[in-house]
């Protein structure tokens, strides 16, 4: 999320979490001087999450201390102690594409990890770039596990009919352009994700 109407809209479709990105090079990268408007437009009981990628561990503290996040969300190299070490719960992301480790091998590298999210790009490469993975692929993690990567409201549904995972995330299947959310894409993913969870209940 970049922008305070998306945040708005986003929580009035009902989603859990929004996600706030700090990674160097990202078209979605926030500037400190934007993150009190964004905080702003998150209400309680909606997550707001703080997403990096080996930034130093001075950055993470800085956007901490003005975004105030519920969650942290790591998608590079970083190893568990860094992860854990600024007293928030963390979601780790394992990368499932090309040239990835065995992604079981997340669960002992990250002992505090509160949820894996697997995502389609290859190690240490980028997120948000719309790759998707092989969902029948999915890992005995232990954790919560969200599912990410080249997911839209046109694949949403079979994807978790396939992977039955705890959350999904979405990036530029949501977009017109990097950085910029569509607002009638987020509500088709919406449905299209409320459609599965109806079904998986029948
Ligand atoms: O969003 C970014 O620009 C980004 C940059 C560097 C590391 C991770 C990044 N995003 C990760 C995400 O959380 C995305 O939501 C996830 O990769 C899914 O993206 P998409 O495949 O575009 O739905």
């Amino acid at each position: 999320m970049t922008r305070p109407g998306d945040v708005r809209l986003a929580v009035e479709l009902g989603v859990d979490a929004l996600g706030f990105v700090f990674a160097a090079n990202s078209p979605r990268r926030l500037g400190l001087e934007q993150l009190e408007g964004l905080r702003q437009a998150v209400p309680p009981l909606v997550d707001a999450v703080a997403l990096f990628m080996d930034n130093p561990g001075s950055e993470v503290a800085a956007a901490i201390k003005i975004l105030r996040p519920t969650l942290l969300q790591f998608h590079g190299g970083e190893d568990d102690a860094f992860c854990r070490g600024f007293g928030l719960p963390f979601i780790k992301t394992v990368p499932m594409g090309k040239g990835a480790d065995d992604a079981a091998l997340a669960r002992k590298r990250y002992p505090s990890a509160s949820a894996f999210l697997l995502d389609g790009h290859g190690p240490g490469q980028p997120g948000g770039r719309g790759e998707r993975f092989d969902w029948t692929t999915i890992p005995p993690l232990g954790k919560p596990v969200f599912l990410a990567g080249g997911l839209s409201a046109a694949n949403v549904a079979q994807a978790i009919r396939t992977a039955r995972p705890y959350a999904v995330d979405v990036s530029s299947g949501i977009e017109s352009a990097p950085g910029t959310k569509d607002g009638d894409k987020m509500q088709q993913f919406v449905d299209e994700v409320r459609r599965a969870d109806r079904s998986s209940h029948e």
